[in-house]
């Protein structure tokens, strides 16, 4: 599947969550694309912020294998993933893959990336160890999670609102401070083309992370201007390129010379499509290496991305589906099986139930088999 045209997705201004209007933008977003972009102004985070939040992750992933060694990666997701660590899909993979597992649309043979998972924080202290050189820096990227969540909630709260449900349905359901959640911060970076570690690259077999689905509820993605890379899968079967900052030329500008950072990117997971009955879409979508002709990108640019994956509390029912005379037509579709993985909520019938965390397993059981495997 050649890539096509960039995508143009919406780009949304959440700083009154409780504009009605805002939320239907939203969700006819979430409904065509699973992707939306919301503004830098007003959704809570500074340039300042978001810059110092990249350089920590440049400082993490600058320091010696023998400090990144101190956290790496456990059973339970958290820590850093080196590249070529693990071979979890040896059909399509020649190496890692940490990120959400590939699935049938899975393309590519290599995972060119290496990561950092920080999972929950409880009162500004992570649940795992961090490598002493950022110790210091605990309270920052506490500040930044809490800011993720804060975004979060209002995104959530305007796609109620879209759905024409109570506008606290989800926040409600989200709230870190009743439960345990899946949610995770993850440091991502991709050496460049030249660099020593991607030169068994190939171009039309290796991409930077292989084709999948993510897992939560919505994902926030913050990217660097001149660093694209992600492609999100078309209805058409075509992989679209999705632009870093719409609208601005993609340089290595500095961002604060245009006064903000660029938007941030949000698409709904997994979960969020199965309890809408799929009306919500959680779309396919992947990292590539520039094209080796492209003049806008350079060969020796590293990209960094800061992701944040929003989870229901941990012990959240999914089923039956959100109480939205939206889903509930959606129905329809899960009775034709058209839905998703592993049908929508209203598939379940009136009795069963099914919990954020009973669905995060059956989602990595239904790839991966065993879960002692398992790095998502
Ligand atoms: O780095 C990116 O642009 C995307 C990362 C991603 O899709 C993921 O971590 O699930
Ligand atoms: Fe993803």
């Amino acid at each position: 599947m050649a890539s096509s045209t960039p995508i143009q997705l919406p780009i949304i201004n959440i700083s009154d969550p409780t504009d009605a209007a805002t939320g239907r933008e939203m969700l006819a977003a979430a409904v065509k694309y699973g992707f939306f972009y919301v503004h830098s102004q007003g959704s809570g985070f500074s340039a300042k912020e978001v810059d110092s939040t990249f350089d920590l992750s440049k400082k993490f992933f600058a320091l010696p294998s023998e400090e990144k060694e101190k956290c790496r990666i456990r059973t339970d997701n958290r820590g850093w993933s080196g590249m070529h660590s693990e071979i979890l899909d040896p059909e399509h993979q020649r190496v890692c893959q940490v990120l959400a597992p590939l699935h049938e649309h899975a393309q590519g043979n290599s995972n060119h990336h290496r990561a950092l998972n920080l999972g929950e924080f409880k009162d500004g202290k992570l649940q795992q160890p961090l490598p002493p050189a950022l110790a210091d820096d605990e309270p920052e990227i506490a500040h930044f999670a809490t800011l993720c969540n804060k975004t979060c909630a209002a995104v959530l709260r305007l796609l109620a609102l879209g759905l024409e449900i109570d506008s606290d349905y989800f926040v409600t359901r989200h709230d870190p401070s009743t439960g345990p959640t899946g949610c995770v911060l993850r440091f991502l970076y991709y050496p460049s083309l030249t660099s020593p570690v991607s030169s068994s690259y190939q171009h039309d077999i290796d991409v930077r992370a292989g084709a999948h689905s993510d897992y939560g509820s919505i994902t926030l993605l913050f990217q660097r201007p001149g660093q694209p890379g992600l492609e999100i899968l078309t209805s058409e079967g075509t992989w679209a390129p999705v632009p870093v900052w719409p609208g601005q030329p993609q340089t290595n500008d500095k961002d604060e010379e245009k006064g903000g950072f660029p938007p941030i990117l949000i698409n709904i997971g997994d979960m969020l499509s199965f309890w809408t009955n799929g009306l919500l879409k959680s779309t396919v979508h992947r990292v590539v290496f520039p094209h080796p002709s492209s003049s806008e990108v350079k060969e020796d640019e590293d990209r960094y991305s800061v992701v944040f994956f929003c989870h229901p509390v941990d012990s959240t029912n999914l089923v039956p589906a959100v109480p939205s005379p939206l889903v509930a037509a959606a129905e329809k579709r899960v009775e034709e099986g058209k839905v998703g993985f592993g049908g929508g909520a209203g598939s379940f019938g009136e009795k069963r139930t099914m919990t954020a965390q009973e669905y995060l397993n059956m989602r990595l059981t239904a790839t991966y088999g065993e879960r002692e495997k398992v790095t998502v």
